[in-house]
């Protein structure tokens, strides 16, 4: 809803009073009809202001409400009702101002931000485009490039930004409400009709065309197969129409998009973002009744690429950081790299670099005087066990003690320590001061508090953190294996890489699994399943029973462990090259193993490439959700989406198996786990099949068929 004052006198003040965000729900529409009524019709009314209760201009239309039909006045009629008003109207932007927020501060006529609002329009996150005539009045305010860039990224602006792209009229540090007020005294007798948008021309530009081709092609590549930017940008090209015609476009755009699947699939990773915040435990701990420890000081030890990349994130959360290394040279260029990663990001943030937070240290004994420390040292359980007990003799009592490992047993290295309640996984993911996402693994003796620092630090750094129980890979690697494993059979069968890869990166993905792999290292998982008994130089492909894929194993005996050799199942033109080219060596090396293991190359397509690749990694999926190692599809969805570039418009791999139907997930998986029965990932699991019995369930109702967790509080 919307309340009402009149103020100094003449000024009319219409307040959103919606919290947390001031959501545009059907009672704030109305609320604003009503006392935009009210002040045009109250005589001493002379202007008006519109602002958000609690400091939150408007965090735009109401996301809670796309999923039932539309109730109350629309968006559009009450922006135009605002423009079209006969008294000057001013937005006084507090907060944020985001989506149908921006749109409705475009339909005012002055807009007065604080220094430290935030402005955008990030619909196309939500699979949308600003459909309440933010794609016709952004360009005929700023210019078709400015906007294009807003409204295809979804990225915030700052105060400062939008100053300078003449998005605000005034930034100020003062009280806004209050400044606003005097601004809209100011302007109380003069007419608006020269302030309003719609009126506007979109500014001339020497060729829009070459603009609008660039970004579609940007967009096109950014992000596969998403319906919403593309249509971002059509709409955008719109706004050099007349503006009724333009607003007709914007409409039949968003009403493509508004029904789409994958409008669905986004609005459930931004809901499923914030629910992986309200974590639980088996134990019955949770979140809300938990407090975490605040962490001033930290250490992190081993300054690999890792270990720099958190400690940058550390330091840019505002800890004190002491970065150890023994290796000397490795400590060097450490430093200098973690000084220009702080540079850098510094000036992209206008801030100074907090170089001043981060001490260097050779040896451990810093550690006895931080709150918590995180292990980034080489993936070995005897390296790491022997940094545990080292931790476990130096550390004040309280500290906590943090493992970056990507899936070894977290319970192993807890038993290192004097605490075990202390110790939790903190796995980040590479660059680890860029990527959103961070697993927190609470281990069988991990304290509810542990787990509760860890995934507030976590947030504290900018990180979406989802808590996880421990197991080999945890829930995102546990889940690559199947994935990995039947894009190996896949080859085996006579598919190649650039197949794969192709149906992949159509499916939305960034990258196909052999793409992705030659880029992260063919040799980081050989090594691991060396560490297990792999035996050297062997073919087999039958182990414990079960089918095996050696083709892994077989490139990094060739040396060939991917991009960083310039061998791996691509070619690049030299160790390090970017440029993946199909390899006719490789070709010839799967003919002849197929020759040697007697298997006949057959046609493999598009269909089973993607059911065989996504459905094993789904089906681990409801194993991960039946063995109570993620406490609900959400956790899988986010770390899949944030951590695994699993495409958002698809919503994650829970997500994507109830749009495709659990039948038929189910279906095919018993298909073909029937023709390969020696392949257990192909075996559908229990839960999926008790989804199904029970009528196939949205994905949202699926923690009410998983084993509820036993209390011990
Ligand atoms: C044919 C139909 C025509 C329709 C035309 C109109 C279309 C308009 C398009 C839009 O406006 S779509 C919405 C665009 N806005 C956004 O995408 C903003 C989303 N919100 C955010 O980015 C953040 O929430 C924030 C505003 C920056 C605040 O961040 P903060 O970290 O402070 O809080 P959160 O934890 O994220 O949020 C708190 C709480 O509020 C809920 N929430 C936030 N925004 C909305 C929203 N727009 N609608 C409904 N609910 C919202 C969020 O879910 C949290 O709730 P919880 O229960 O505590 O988890």
């Amino acid at each position: 809803m919307a309340q009402y004052s009149r103020v100094s006198g003449t000024v009319g003040l219409i307040t959103l009073l919606n919290p947390p965000v001031n959501a545009l729900s059907a009672a704030v529409r109305q609320g604003i009809v009503d006392m935009m009524d009210k002040a045009l019709s109250d005589r001493k009314v002379k202007s008006v202001v519109i602002c958000g209760h609690n400091g939150k201009f408007c965090g735009g239309a109401d996301i809670r409400e796309f999923s039932s039909p539309l109730t109350g006045p629309l968006l559009i009629p009450v922006i135009q009702g605002v423009e079209s008003a006969a008294k000057p109207v001013v937005a006084a932007i507090e907060g944020v101002a985001l989506g149908g927020g921006l749109e409705l501060a475009l339909g005012c006529h002055y807009r007065i931000a604080h220094s430290k609002a935030r402005l955008g329009l990030p619909e196309v996150h939500l699979g949308l485009l600003p459909g309440a005539g933010g794609s016709q009045r952004l360009p005929r305010l700023i210019g078709v490039p400015a906007a294009l860039d807003i409204i295809t990224t979804g990225r915030h602006v700052t105060a400062a930004e939008a100053l300078k792209l003449g998005l605000v009229d005034r930034v100020t540090d003062r009280n806004t409400v209050d400044e606003a007020v005097k601004f809209a005294l100011s302007v109380a007798d003069q007419s608006p009709q020269s302030r309003r948008i719609s009126t506007f021309p979109c500014p001339h530009h020497p060729d829009l065309d070459a603009v609008f081709e660039g970004v579609m092609q940007r967009v096109r590549q950014r992000a596969r197969g998403a319906l919403a930017p593309v249509a971002c940008v059509q709409a955008v090209a719109a706004a050099t129409l007349p503006f009724a015609q333009g607003m007709e476009r914007e409409r039949e755009l968003m009403a493509t998009l508004f029904t789409s699947g994958q409008a669905r699939a986004q609005q459930y990773h931004f809901f499923a973002q914030r629910a992986v915040g309200r974590w639980s435990m088996p134990s019955g701990a949770r979140w809300d009744k938990t407090k975490p420890v605040a962490v001033h000081k930290a250490m992190v030890i081993g300054l690999g690429t890792m270990g720099r990349g958190i400690s940058v994130a550390l330091v840019q959360a505002g800890v004190s950081v002491v970065a150890m290394e023994t290796n000397e040279k490795q400590l060097m260029d450490a430093k200098q790299a973690i000084s220009s990663m702080l540079e850098r990001g510094a000036k992209r943030r206008g801030v100074a670099p907090a170089l001043d937070k981060i001490r260097y240290s050779s040896d451990m004994q810093p550690a006895a005087d931080v709150d918590l420390v995180i292990e980034a040292v080489f993936e070995d359980m005897a390296l790491k066990k022997k940094v545990f007990q080292q931790l476990s003799a130096l550390c004040k009592p309280g500290t906590f003690l943090c493992s970056n490992t990507s899936g070894l047993d977290v319970d192993q290295l807890a038993s290192e320590t004097r605490t075990p309640e202390l110790v939790v996984g903190m796995h980040f993911f590479a660059p680890a001061h860029v990527m959103k996402l961070l697993e927190v693994v609470y281990g069988s003796r991990s304290s509810p508090q542990a787990v509760a620092t860890a995934m507030e630090l976590g947030k504290q750094m900018g990180k979406v953190s989802v808590a996880v129980g421990n197991c080999r890979g945890f829930v995102g690697n546990r889940m690559l294996k199947p994935y990995l494993e039947q894009a190996f059979f896949l080859l085996e069968e006579g598919a190649t890489p650039e197949f794969v890869d192709q149906v992949l990166e159509e499916f939305g993905f960034a990258m196909g699994v052999f793409r992705m792999s030659d880029l992260s290292g063919l040799d980081v998982g050989w090594r691991v399943r060396k560490a297990d008994g792999l035996p050297d130089g062997h073919s087999a492909r039958i182990r414990q029973g079960c089918r095996y894929s050696p083709l892994g194993d077989l490139l990094c005996e060739q040396g060939r462990f991917g991009q960083k050799t310039g061998r791996g199942w691509y070619q690049y033109d030299k160790p390090g090259g970017q440029v993946a080219k199909p390899d006719p060596w490789l070709q010839d090396f799967l003919e002849k193993f197929r020759t040697q293991h007697g298997l006949v190359a057959r046609r493999i397509d598009h269909q089973e490439v993607l059911e065989r690749c996504l459905y094993a990694l789904m089906n681990e999926g409801f194993r991960i959700l039946e063995d109570g190692i993620a406490a609900g599809p959400e956790d899988i969805d986010v770390i899949y989406v944030l951590g695994y570039s699993w495409p958002p418009h698809r919503g994650g791999p829970m997500f994507y198996a109830a749009m495709v139907g659990l039948k038929k997930v189910l279906e095919r998986l018993e298909h073909y786990h029937q023709e390969h029965p020696d392949i257990p990932s192909l075996k559908p699991c229990n839960l999926l099949r008790k989804l199904v019995v029970s009528g196939s369930p949205p994905v949202q109702k699926w923690r009410e068929f998983l084993q509820k967790p036993q209390s011990q509080l």
